[in-house]
């Protein structure tokens, strides 16, 4: 047994602490279930690491092919995760192969023919062949599109690389004659250490990230429409605060768009027609603004748009596309199309917001009282940019 067995039980501590705070990351996120493949490689290999640590030389050929099975177990459960992350495969049926083939060899060189550094070589192979599993999938399909994701890959590339640095390292630097005391010697607690600067920086990138993007997800929620995508009437109201900021903004006008006869489709052809109806919708208006411009839905069948344009009759051209695209447009949920009505307005500014909103509702209005599926804008609004 080593020396100090309590310094060596340090390293599996910290594998079995950075599995349960997967573990405790995982049941916030619930969603992500490759946190728990990942968390369970840590948690696994802590168990053969720490028994290793505390073995004897004479004790370590009896229990290599269950360590082995361990290690390999826990390196698989982290190259899952990190394909079910991605959208990756880890390729299960080849990663068994490689197990048994492993294990196979450790099997050999521990009872038929004990050699420690030879098991060392055949269990690191076996373990970066299964890290390296599903690096391919995973550079296929994944976009690093931050930093944090980059840093993410970069830490698991690290873990691949210190599967060949590890056993290179013990062949380079241990001599033969004492490749016996392997277990107790200055280069083991070393690499152990290395070991867990990596697995710690992978999984402090990992929760980062992780944390990072289940923000994304709820900021995403909390600005937009669930039915429609677009934006909802909160963050129209931040985003336009953006764009109409400064004394004298560009150019914008503000559309409000209402379909007609909404109440009819509903009782017509159902709810769930309804609201294939308001995609739809939503999608027609989408397509007629440039990036810089927003739409949103409001509420109910009620969409705004807040449009960058010259004057209020280009606006008014804008919506009338739109309203003739709309009529235009099967919608197989109701076997036909929809109309909708626009009333469009001129904003001076940001606190010209609020009563562009009613000026333009006013004008919807008119457009609903003069026979629907028509465009009103404020004619004398022309002119004043
Ligand atoms: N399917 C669906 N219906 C909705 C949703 N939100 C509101 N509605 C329905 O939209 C209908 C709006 O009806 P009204 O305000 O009377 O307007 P309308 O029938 O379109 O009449 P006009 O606007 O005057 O042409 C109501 O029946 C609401 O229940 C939704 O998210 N999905």
């Amino acid at each position: 047994m080593p020396s100090d067995p309590y310094f060596a039980l340090i390293v599996p501590a910290c594998s079995l602490l950075l599995g349960v705070a997967l573990i405790a990351c995982w049941t916030a996120m619930r969603q992500q279930r490759y946190l728990l493949w990942i968390a369970a490689g840590f948690i696994v290999v802590a168990f053969p690491l720490g028994a290793q640590s505390l073995m004897s030389n004479n004790q370590l050929p009896n229990w290599a092919v269950l360590a082995g099975a361990l290690y390999l177990g826990s390196v698989w459960a982290i190259s899952r995760g990190m394909a079910e992350r991605y959208g990756g495969t880890a390729h299960p049926r080849v990663a068994l192969l490689i197990a048994a083939v492993t294990l196979a060899l450790l099997y050999y060189f521990s009872a038929v023919s004990d050699k420690l550094w030879l098991r060392i070589l055949i269990l690191n192979a076996g373990m970066f062949l299964l890290r390296v599993l599903p690096v391919r999938s995973i550079l296929r399909r994944a976009v690093f599109t931050n930093g944090l994701e980059r840093l993410l890959w970069a830490s698991y590339l690290l873990l691949v690389a210190n599967s060949v640095v590890r056993p290179l390292a013990i062949i380079i630097l241990m001599p033969a004659e004492h490749m016996g005391e392997l277990t107790q010697s200055g280069l083991w607690r070393a690499m152990l250490a290395v070991n867990m600067l990596i697995g710690l920086a992978y999984v402090l990138t990992l929760l980062a990230s992780s944390v990072r993007n289940i923000l994304q997800t709820l900021r995403n929620e909390r600005d937009h429409d669930a039915l429609t995508c677009l934006l909802n009437r909160r963050s129209f109201w931040e985003s336009a605060q953006q764009c109409l900021h400064g004394p004298r903004p560009p150019g914008w006008a503000l559309l409000v768009c209402d379909v007609d006869h909404f109440k009819a489709v509903n009782d017509a052809w159902g709810h769930a027609a309804g609201d294939r109806v308001l995609q739809i919708v939503g999608q027609t208006l989408l397509q007629q603004v440039r990036q810089e411009d927003l739409v949103a839905r409001f509420g109910g069948e009620e969409f705004v748009v807040l449009l960058r344009c010259a004057n209020v009759s280009d606006a008014a051209g804008v919506a009338e596309r739109m309203r003739r695209q709309l009529a235009q447009t099967h919608c197989h949920a109701i076997k036909g199309a929809v109309t909708a009505s626009f009333g469009v307005a001129w904003v001076l500014s940001f606190q010209d917001l609020p009563q562009a909103l009613e000026r333009a509702d006013g004008l919807l209005y008119q457009a609903k009282k003069s026979g629907r599926n028509q465009v009103i804008y404020d004619v004398q609004a022309i002119g004043r940019l």
